[in-house]
């Protein structure tokens, strides 16, 4: 196959074969043909995708593969290098009240400044910096926010201070304040035990089952959110793959898509991934 990424069924999951117009009509991000190249080097191309409301979309693939650059065009820091993005049917926009971003779990500095509820508070009316408005406002739903992931009882601990998810609860609720249609998630889970894994995920699908809040998850391991996955959108090596989780993780199409043989087994509820090449290094020949 070549570099073109994988716009042929099983799994193709563009949209074509499920009515396309209907599908883009209800889409809350929606890129067609879309590219992102560094240089020379093609991350993806040809990428069709409509992320609808309420979905869960984990978007896997090995390291430097574009899953973290898919995110960054998705939240307007980045242009495409060919083909179309539309959220809500509007071109992006950095900064958008739309899309909310939940970041890798990045353990803060024990002497970070900011409390657990001036986290949240940026999320609110950080783009406004130099002109507070709404004070009694913000801190009523900086309030909520924290109430809703079970953060209200540490909302005045320095942030350094939380364990991992604890952190990271706050940081749902930053990404929650804009009340987004989007989440986005940029391995949410990293680092944090299997508990807390859970609670993180059960949150953020709590969000989307509550307000309809589409997800893109960007992951490592599916099987802490493989129950929750609609669709898997595979990255690798310059093509993609796009479908249920039951047409994409499977040995013939990872095999297909990285270009050698794949073993894919299931053991009762967990997927195993096995023998998938090491990235190539940027540059090198396909
Ligand atoms: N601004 C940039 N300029 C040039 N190359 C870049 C830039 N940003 C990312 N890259 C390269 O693009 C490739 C994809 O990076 P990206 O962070 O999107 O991968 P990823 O799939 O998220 O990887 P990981 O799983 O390791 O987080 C990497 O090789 C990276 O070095």
């Amino acid at each position: 196959m070549s570099g073109r990424g994988g716009a042929t069924p099983p799994g193709d999951g563009n949209g074509r074969d499920q009515g396309h117009a209907r599908v883009t009509a209800q889409a809350e991000l929606s890129l067609r043909g879309a590219a992102l190249s560094y240089g020379d080097r093609t991350l993806w191309q040809g990428l069709d995708l409509d992320l609808r409301r309420g979905e869960f979309v984990a978007v896997l693939g090995p390291n430097g593969s574009g899953k973290t650059s898919l995110l960054r065009v998705l939240l307007g820091v980045r242009p495409l290098s060919a083909g179309t993005l539309l959220v809500r049917g509007r071109p992006p926009r950095r900064g958008s009240d739309l899309i909310g971003y939940i970041p890798q779990h990045k353990a803060a500095a024990a002497h970070t400044p900011l409390r657990a509820r001036d986290l949240v508070r940026l999320g609110i009316d950080g783009h406004r910096w130099g002109l507070p408005t709404g004070g009694a406002r913000a801190r009523r739903r900086t309030g909520e926010l924290l109430a809703a992931v079970g953060a209200a009882g540490y909302a005045d601990a320095p942030i350094g201070l939380l364990s991992g998810g604890e952190q990271q609860r706050v940081r749902v609720a930053q990404a929650l304040a804009t009340g987004p249609r989007v989440l986005l998630c940029d391995e949410p889970l990293l680092s944090l035990d299997p508990h807390h894994q859970r609670a993180v995920s059960a949150l953020i699908d709590g969000r989307r089952r509550s307000h309809g809040t589409a997800v893109l998850f960007v992951t490592h391991e599916i099987n802490p959110i493989l129950h929750l996955t609609d669709r898997v959108l595979y990255l690798a090596g310059g093509r993609f793959r796009i479908g249920t989780p039951e047409e994409v993780l499977t040995s013939p199409v990872l095999s297909e898509l990285y270009g050698s043989p794949v073993e894919v087994f299931r053991t009762g509820e967990r997927i195993v991934v096995a023998g998938a090449p090491e990235p190539r290094e940027p540059g090198a020949p396909s």
